[in-house]
Order: structure tokens, then sequence, then C-alpha cells
């Protein structure tokens, strides 16, 4: 069985590393082929359910002698450091270096080192620091370096220079003023931690004190000569599918790290419309290896103290280090273009049967299995799709862990507008590296080989069945009885025999057909697993947009009835304005009745007084005759003395 051809777009080159064992006695169940591509594992005696010898390929095998020099040489993160330095003065190649593999099969030991043995991390490091060195910019404070970095930098990130960071995080907390992406301040250079003066807080890793071996000296990678180059680290964690910046100081800075830490979004940003970053991350400028290696060191830290506490040895998360190689024209001008090389360090699977734990932590391994589950899946994917025609799409958006790792290895959905100017990337360059212990859990190590492994074939041990065995025999008997003599129908043994073999090779058939049964049982359930998870998800969802579409009700309603509110008030204003303007109306009215009424009393006391005054006229005319038939000059007298009041006098006595 070969590995198959690497398709162009196929996901990863998968390297397998085997750990020595510091289990006495304990049996071997993986066998590594001479060919060092194939590797071939046998259940444990004591499993009867399962008798199939599994053979897998990978790109290459290390057995347990290799050394952590071999593995960087031998599993292309060299070509991965050539992609991103780009020597032929192109943008150059993203590139993704993962572990993967049970807990405590050696993946931190493999990416991060030890106390003693540096890991691939720092060994790729000191190979990028090594080809640009004489290239790479010194980020001080008024080099124009700084703030243009952060000016194309299209993660909304905050950009560092190292000594301030590391000023800001061991030293005083002077200096924690960082370049955003978008609005560029200058930034006074702090250096505290080479200077012997500063009083620091908090134990700041020393450079000397880190391991110094194995050394990438002897490797050689060119850098581009027209360039200048920028090393700008950041580091995150995905943690219960949740992005956690490693180098915001958050976790260890607050007592309770923990609940203070914002998670961030993976998304597209106006300067990166075509790619989903990671944005808000604080980015560390370094214009050294052991400026390099100290923010590493932080942030490892920052990881094991803002983790569960429970488990401090073993990765409860997904460390992602990112290493952004940028480059401008020598002359210092130009903006700056690059690729990044990302290092993954993935939490070990676990069976949380098997793990004794609880809680929080068994949510938490409950997560780290799902993301790596859906792993599995795009890795099945990559293989199923390399070994038949049929090209399935690979389902990486399923969680955060997968569409952080996967999101970059296809053209994006815009290249193809691009592919005319010169910001076309190409996919990213990715290398998995499983690490297996040979004696470990069987049925935890088999299952991650099944998925991440190229190829695989399933055997199934010839088992001599008891009819050949005796019908052999027989054949053997039938010779003999030959050569006795004794006549015997020949075509019949012959007949038996190829009946016999027929029936060996039905049952050789059958036995497969059961385990190919059982593999598909288990493939079942593993769909059916994700099935659940995928429901799961979809209620969640679907719960998130019923409490936003609740949320925006509850909001909406709120407005409308404000609206509704201010309306009632101003409808009751008007109305009492109404009534007002109303009874004024009603009361003038009733003024004007009155005056009417008034007229009209007028109107008859004026009758009256003009009927009065008829009658007076009346009576006057009456005196004046009766007045005239008496003496001129008593008439004189009785005019001039009761002219006026004798009508009186006469109404009274009417
Ligand atoms: N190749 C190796 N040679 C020597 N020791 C090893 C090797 N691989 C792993 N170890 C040792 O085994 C132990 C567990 O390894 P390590 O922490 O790297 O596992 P892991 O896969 O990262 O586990 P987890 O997923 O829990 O973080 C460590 O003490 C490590 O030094």
């Amino acid at each position: 069985m070969e590995p198959p051809p690497k398709p162009s777009n196929s996901l990863f080159e998968v390297y397998l590393r085997l750990r020595p064992s510091n289990a006495v006695g304990a049996e071997r169940f993986l066998d590594v082929q001479d060919d060092g591509t194939h590797i071939t594992i046998k259940p444990p005696p004591t499993d009867h359910r399962k008798r199939a010898v599994e053979k897998f390929a990978f790109t290459q095998v290390f057995e347990e002698h290799a050394k952590q020099l071999d593995i960087f040489k031998g599993t292309g993160v060299v070509p991965l450091i050539e992609g991103v330095l780009a020597a032929d003065g192109s943008h150059g190649r993203d590139g993704l270096l993962a572990t993967l593999g049970v807990t405590g099969s050696g993946k931190s030991h493999t990416i991060l080192g030890t106390k003693s043995q540096r890991g691939l991390t720092q060994m790729a490091l000191g190979l990028l620091f090594q080809s640009t060195e004489s290239q790479i910019v010194q980020p001080t404070y008024g080099s124009n370096a700084v703030p243009s970095l952060a000016a194309t930098d299209a993660s909304e990130a905050q950009l560092f220079t190292a000594s301030a960071f590391l000023d800001s995080h061991y030293g005083d907390n002077q200096s924690e003023r960082g370049f955003n992406s978008r609005a560029q301040t200058p930034m006074p250079e702090y250096s505290s931690f080479i200077g012997p003066t500063t009083t620091r807080s908090r134990n700041i890793p020393r450079p000397s004190a880190l391991p110094q071996t194995p050394s990438v000296q002897e490797v050689e990678v060119p850098a581009d000569p027209n360039a200048e180059y920028a090393i700008v680290i950041s580091m995150y964690e995905v943690y219960n599918d949740r992005i956690f910046d490693l180098l915001s100081g958050s976790g260890t800075n607050s007592k309770n790290g923990q609940q203070k830490r914002r998670a961030l979004l993976f998304k597209s940003t106006e300067q990166s419309p075509d790619r989903k970053v990671v944005a808000g991350l604080r980015k560390i400028i370094c214009g050294s290896l052991d400026e390099a290696l100290m923010v590493l060191e932080t942030g490892l830290h920052e990881r094991r103290v803002a983790g569960t506490g429970s488990n401090a040895v073993s990765s409860r998360s997904h460390g992602f280090f990112c290493v952004e190689v940028k480059k401008r024209d020598r002359s210092g001008r130009g903006s700056w273009r690059g690729s990044t090389l990302t290092i993954v360090d993935l939490a070990g699977s676990e069976r949380a049967r098997n793990a004794k734990t609880a809680g929080a932590t068994l949510a938490e391994a409950g997560k780290i299995n799902e993301s790596l589950m859906y792993l599995g899946q795009c890795m099945q994917m990559q293989n199923d799709n390399q070994e038949g025609n049929k090209q399935n799409i690979v389902p990486f958006r399923q969680c955060k862990l997968t569409e952080l790792l996967f999101s970059n290895s296809f053209p994006s959905a815009t290249s193809h507008h691009h592919q005319q100017n010169s910001s076309h990337r190409n996919p990213q360059k990715a290398i998995m590296i499983v690490t297996a212990d040979p004696v470990g859990d069987f049925n935890a190590t088999s299952q991650i080989l099944r998925y991440s492994a190229l190829a695989r074939e399933i055997t199934v041990p010839r088992i001599p069945s008891v009819s050949s065995t005796i019908l052999s025999g027989t054949t053997a008997g039938g010779k003999s009885t030959l050569s006795s003599g004794r006549s015997s129908p020949t075509v019949s043994w012959e007949e038996l025999e190829q009946a016999t073999q027929e029936v060996a090779r039905l049952t050789e058939e059958a036995d497969i057909l059961a385990m190919q049964l059982d593999d598909e049982r288990e493939r079942r359930l593993h769909a059916e697993e994700c099935w659940r998870a995928a429901e799961e998800r979809m209620t969640a969802l679907e719960q998130e947009i019923r409490d936003e579409c609740f949320a925006e009700m509850e909001e909406r309603m709120d407005a409308e009835r404000r609206r509704w509110k201010g309306a009632w008030d101003e409808e009751a204003d008007r109305a009492d304005e109404h009534f007002d303007r109303k009874i004024e109306v009603l009361v003038k009215g009733i003024e004007v009745h009155e005056d009417e009424e008034g007229e009209a009393e007028g109107e008859v006391r004026v009758d009256e007084l003009e009927r009065e005054n008829e009658g007076l006229k009346r009576k006057l005319e009456l005196l004046e005759r009766e007045v005239q038939g008496r003496s001129p000059s008593k008439k004189q007298r009785i005019l001039g003395k009761k002219k006026w009041s004798v009508p009186d006098e006469n109404l009274d006595s009417e």
C-alpha cells in the first residue's frame, strides 16, 4: 500500500512520531514497516472483538530514537520557513505546523520542547532570525517601522515592541501603550528588561536559562536579499471554542483572570475582506531571537496560569503561536507584506471514561474531544478526497479550531479576482505531526491514527479453519490411500479440495466483511456523535437566535411603547387645550347670551318707560285741559308749581 500521491489541494502532510515509553512490561501494539512510511497496529490479545491488523501510511514515520533536530529537519518545517521568508521576492506562503495525539503522547514535547531541549517552535524561530539577521528591522522609538507596521496590520491589533511589552508585563506597568493598527501613536522605547535597574514584579524569563540546544546553525535558508524583515509575534488559545489572547496579560495580571479574559473574534476585517483573522490581538515586534523566546515563554506561562489549574501538566486548550514574517523594500519605503507561520499545540484527546474528570473539567474535555472530532472529520474528508474521484467539501466551519486551522488552506473566494494583482495569496502549506505511544492506550491511539493517516488498509490474519485443516488432512490421507492401491474417485478428491479452498476463501471474506462491518459500525457511531453534536449546536444556535430576536423585540416594543406614550401625552395635551378653548368659547357664549337678555330686558324696560311716558303725556294733556278751564293766574300758579309733580300724585292716586 503506497501513500496516495498528494493532490495540490490536500490539507496536510502527515508525519508520525513515536515516543519512547516508560511503561515497563507493557505490550507494544504498533510496528513500523521497513519503508519508514507505514505502520501496522494489532489489537492487544485481550481484545477478542477485534482481530484485524490495520496498516496506515504516513508521509514519514519517526521512531522512538528520533531526536528533536531529526524531526525539525525531516518533517518539512524548513520548507515552511522557506515559504514565509520568500527569497524569490514574492510575498511568501503561509505555513502551519500542528501536533495531534492522545494526551501524554508527546505533542508539547515535540512542538515546545522541554527544560533542556528546544522544541520545533524555538528551532523555527532560531532559523528565522538566523536567516534574516542582517536584514531584520530593530523596532526602536522614532523609527518609522513600528507605525508603518501598525498601519498595514489587517487585524485591528495592538502592536508593541518586545521591550515595551516585556516592560509592561514584568516591570512597573508604566509603558502599557501600544500601536493600534488603526491609529498610530508615538510610543516611548522601554528597554528595562535589558537594563539592570528595573524592578520586576514577576519572574521575567531569562534567555540564558532557556534551552540552547539543539542548534540549527547548520541549516541554511536564504532570505530575500532586497528586503528588510520584521518579525511580529502573537499568541492565542482556543479554550471551550472561544479564542483568548495569551499576550494580553489579563490571565496573569488579575486574581480572577479567567473571568476577565475577553474572547476575540475570528472574522474578516476592513483591511482583510477576503480572509478571516483573529481581531484585536496584542502583537509584539521582536528584533532578536532572545526577545522572541521571552515573548513565547510569557505566552506559555499565561496559557498555564489561565487554564483550569486542575491539570497543570496537560494542555487543556489548543495553543496557537503565530510568527508573522513581514517584509518591505530594503530602502524602507513601500508597505509591509508577508506571510505567517502558525505553530499549533493541540490539546490531547482523552476518553472521559478513562480520565477521572468531573464538572467543568469534564465539560472542557468534552469540548476538546468535540473539536478534535471535527478535526478528524476534516482530515478524514481529505483522505477520502484523495482516495476517490469525488471531491467532498471539507466541513471546517464546524468549530473554531477547524476554522482557524483550515480557513487559509483554500484559495479565498475572491482570489480569482486577486489573481491579476499582486496581493494574491497562495493557500497555506500545512504539516501535521501525529504523536503516539506504541504501548499506550490502543483504542484512543488507533482512533487518531485512523483519521489522520494518509491511507489505511485492513487485513484479517488467515486462521486455518477447522474444515480446511480436516480436509487437508483427509487429502493427505487420500494420497496415502491412493498409494496403497485402493481405488478412489480422484475427481471427487479434487472437487473436494477446491470446495475446501472455496470455503476457506469465503470464510476469510466473511471475516473481512465482519471487520468492515465493525468499521462501518464505528463510523456510523462517529457520524451519529457528529450529528448529535451538530444538533446540539443547532439548538444552542436556535436558542441564541431566539434570545436575540426576543431582545430585539423587547427593544422595539419599548421603543413603540415610548412612542405611543409620547403620542398619547401629546393627544391628551391637545385634547386639554381643545377643551379649554371650548370652555372659553362657552363662557363667551354665556356672556353673549346674558347680554342679549339684558338687551331684551332693556327693550322691555324702554317699552314700559315709553308706555309710561305716553300715559304721563296723556295725563299732562288732561291736566292742561283742566287748567285751561280755570283762571289764568291760577292756571300759571298751578303750572309753575305742579307741572312735574302732579302726574306722580295722579299715579299714586290711580
Ligand atoms: N519523544 C520523547 N522523548 C522523551 N520524552 C518524551 C517524548 N515525548 C514525550 N515525552 C515525555 O512525555 C511526557 C508527556 O509529553 P507531553 O506533555 O509532550 O504530552 P502531550 O501530548 O503534550 O500531552 P497533553 O495533550 O496532555 O498536553 C513529558 O514528560 C515528555 O517529556
